[in-house]
């Protein structure tokens, strides 16, 4: 019995270890990017507010998919680099991320159509990040309108974001959930 426990113990103590230095990798990296609000937010409450969706409201215990939420804005917004991910956190973390990454180099209307056609080729693990992504964001919207952004612009996020989301159906009942009542409240219906 004292053995199982002690082995219980150590994986337990792994998955702390893991997951602490994935948040505060991702604490370093993003340490002087803040979000559009008027307040400027730290960034990384929105890395860790999407790892909180997942593990406190869509279920998730897979580790994987949370070091991956934590890390999941870190290649397209703080020049972290695909093999430095690898390196640190191992191939499978690496590849999540790199799966909800944006190309960035790529003109902002060609980036968000490459969303929407992504999206429904996802692995079933980075559409869970990107459906807790996206719900953080339309929640966040709400909650504030980036410095600059017109009704329009908002309207036109959400519109936009309803694309993405139809592509991720059939993924993860609670966060879809959640999602589809943000979008009726705009009159919007995910087909
Ligand atoms: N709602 C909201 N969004 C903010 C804020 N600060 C930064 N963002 C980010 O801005 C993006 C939306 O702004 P856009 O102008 O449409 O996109 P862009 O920054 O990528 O060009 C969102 O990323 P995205 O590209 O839409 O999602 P993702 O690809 O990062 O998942 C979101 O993560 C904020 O205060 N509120
Ligand atoms: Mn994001």
């Amino acid at each position: 019995m004292a053995g199982e426990k002690s082995a219980s113990s150590d994986v337990q103590a792994k998955l702390c270890r893991d997951i602490i230095r994935c948040a505060n990798f991702a604490a370093l990296k993003h340490k002087d990017q803040r979000r559009k609000d008027e307040i400027q937010t730290p960034y990384v409450n929105h890395v860790i507010g999407v790892a909180h969706i997942l593990t406190n409201e869509a279920g998730i215990s897979d580790i994987s998919v949370i070091q991956a939420a934590l890390l999941h804005d870190t290649i397209e917004d703080t020049g972290t680099s695909f093999y430095e991910l690898q390196a640190e956190f191992g191939e499978d973390v690496a590849n999540l991320v790199k799966e909800v990454t944006d190309d960035k180099t790529l003109p902002k209307e060609e980036r968000k159509l490459q969303q929407i056609l992504n999206a429904p080729k996802s692995s079933y693990r980075a559409k869970l990040v990107k459906l807790a992504d996206k719900l953080y964001n339309l929640r966040d919207l709400r909650r504030a309108t980036p410095v600059g952004w017109s009704k329009e612009r908002v309207d036109e996020y959400f519109r936009w974001a309803s694309r993405v989301v139809a592509g991720l159906k059939g993924t993860n009942k609670a966060l879809e959930d959640s999602l589809r009542d943000l979008f009726a409240e705009r009159g919007i219906t995910i087909t």
